[in-house]
């Protein structure tokens, strides 16, 4: 139990109408969830607006309202607070409310268009090895510690991310690693949490959907380091042309990191194969079982991380090269006949590009590269043909089929998919709507020694049609068709 005037701490109020000495049960943002003597934050989202669902919360015994424009309507006995911007008052309301528990431990956001999550997980996994108490908040799962609870988005909303937040606080936990996304800056689910670190990976074409522009989208990420303390640190990546405007308007101390600039972290690929690479970061050599150049970037990421929160860094060259991949990200086996799977999240051009580079600059010629991919439904279409251009470009072979085609018809996201082929790349391509088909495809055409790729849908559980959700995994597909087929 709460009193309200307390959680309000810090809120940029316009009027107030009511008593805010009143006790404060739970708060939400979803009407459906309120019960009696909670607070309701109408927030004005793109589907709905909360406020036309104020009456509701009332209804169902909410004794205090946040809103940005007050019902004609007063009810007596609750208590309105009237704000400039909802989603902002949540986020300061959802850390007075669980005791600013980001205060509390070290946490670190790790932001940009591809990385995210291989980034947060191997930090997550590179401080447990460390022998620390740590937690994780990513597009896989959420770790509090050793306890996993599942992940519904990438970065949750300001009351989840502050709820696990302080759960970590009464683990004990001293780090958490968490993905920051465009949306979560957006929407101000990451308001008033207390940073240590921010580091960016790189950016390149996702959410145009949602931001209306390429300029926008980067604006929202470069809000993130304009919220730093001077306290915190900046890690950015300045092989990405975006790097340098991250760190523009940041009172965070400045870090940089590069293969091919001047940086203050700087690595350079000895050796790259299927078993690893081998890379000298700054003047030692460290061997790392991660694959592919975007790894690199990566690795060097963490191993800049690890350093700027204290680690030594003879253990921290010794932790690198133990880090085992994230799933669904470069996930491989290799069948009895010789045949490579790969099950890789590449879900936008740049990554589609930069997992077939890879897998090409590893491969020797001889052998086929069977890429089975697809693109989502009610997300950014203008990424579609991109994407069917890059798959057939860098490719022997592509199979084209659905990945969460949601509320759309999974033919015409296919049919935007295509118009990005070349006409000399026409024959290598073919369509299979239905994705366990395109993968039994895939490894019927595939022979020894030769490597099928499956993008887009990584460690996701299942295959989102018509807003239902079935039961899917790429790597137990692959896995059960190449043993069945076995040649
Ligand atoms: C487009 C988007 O980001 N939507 C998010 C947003 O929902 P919304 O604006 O659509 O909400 P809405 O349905 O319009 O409802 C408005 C308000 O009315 C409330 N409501 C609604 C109905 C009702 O009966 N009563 C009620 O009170 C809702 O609770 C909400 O507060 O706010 C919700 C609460 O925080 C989020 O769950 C929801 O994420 C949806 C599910 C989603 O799919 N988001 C994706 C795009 C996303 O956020 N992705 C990023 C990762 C992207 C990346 O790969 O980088 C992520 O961080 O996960
Ligand atoms: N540093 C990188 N640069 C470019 N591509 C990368 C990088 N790291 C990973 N990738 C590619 O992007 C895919 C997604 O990686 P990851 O899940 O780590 O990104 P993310 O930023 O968390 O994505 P999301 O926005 O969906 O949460 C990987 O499967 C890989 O193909
Ligand atoms: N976080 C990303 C994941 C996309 C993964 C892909 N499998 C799809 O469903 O489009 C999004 O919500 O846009
Ligand atoms: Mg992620």
């Amino acid at each position: 139990m709460k009193v309200l005037k307390d959680i309000l701490y810090k809120v940029s109020i316009n009027a107030v109408v009511g008593d805010t000495g009143i006790a404060i049960n739970a708060i939400h943002f979803d009407s459906r969830k309120i019960g009696n003597g909670d607070l309701f934050v109408a927030v004005k989202g793109t589907v709905s607006d909360g406020h036309s669902f104020i009456e509701k919360a009332i209804e169902l015994k909410a004794v205090a309202v946040i809103c940005e424009n007050l019902p004609e309507i007063l009810i007596d006995g609750v208590t309105y607070v009237q704000v400039d911007n909802s989603n902002s008052a949540l986020a300061i309301l959802a850390s007075n409310f669980y005791g600013f528990p980001s205060e509390n431990l070290k946490l670190i956001g790790v932001t940009g268009t591809n990385g995210k999550t291989t980034v947060a997980s191997l930090l997550y996994q590179l401080f447990k090895s460390a022998g620390y108490k740590v937690g994780l908040l990513s597009t896989v799962k959420i770790l509090v510690d050793n306890i996993e609870y599942k992940a519904t988005h990438t970065t949750p909303d300001s009351l989840t991310i502050n709820k696990y937040l302080k759960e970590m606080n009464d683990e004990g936990v001293e780090f958490c690693f968490m993905e920051v996304s465009s949306h979560g800056i957006h929407q101000c689910r990451t308001e008033g949490l207390l940073f240590e670190g921010g580091i960016f990976t790189n950016l390149s074409h996702d959410h145009l959907d949602y931001h209306n522009t390429f300029a926008e989208y980067r604006d929202v990420k470069k809000t993130f380091f304009d919220e730093l303390s001077e306290n915190a640190f900046a890690l950015v990546n300045v092989d990405d042309k975006n790097g340098l405007v991250m760190l523009q308007n940041t009172k965070a101390k400045k870090y940089t990191y590069a293969l091919k600039s001047y940086a203050d972290y700087k690595a350079q690929i000895l050796e790259n194969q299927f078993g690893g690479l081998l890379l000298k970061v700054n003047d030692s050599e460290v061997w790392t079982k991660l694959i592919g150049n975007f790894n690199a970037y990566n690795v060097l990421a963490i191993y800049a991380t690890a350093e700027l929160l204290g680690l030594e860094k003879v253990e921290v060259l010794r932790l690198v090269s133990d880090l085992e991949s994230v799933s669904g990200r470069f996930q491989y086996l290799i069948s009895d006949d010789k045949i490579t799977a790969i099950v890789d999240y590449a879900h936008t051009p740049d990554a589609l590009k930069n997992v077939l580079e890879t897998i090409n600059s590893i491969r020797t010629k001889n052998e086929e590269l069977i890429t089975v991919v697809g693109c989502g439904g009610d997300r950014d279409k203008t990424k579609r043909p991109k994407m069917g251009h890059i798959a057939t470009e860098l490719s022997t072979k592509v199979i084209f089929t659905s990945d969460n085609p949601r509320s759309e018809d999974p033919d015409e996201i296919l049919k935007d998919i295509e118009k990005g082929v070349e006409p000399q790349n026409y024959k290598k391509s073919l369509t299979i709507v239905d994705r366990a088909q395109a993968i039994k495809t895939a490894c019927q055409l595939a022979q020894p020694n030769d490597i099928i790729l499956i993008a887009g849908k990584g460690h996701e559980s299942y295959q989102e049609i018509n807003g239902e959700r079935f039961d899917f995994n790429d790597y137990k597909t692959v896995q059960e068709f190449l043993k069945q087929l076995q040649k």
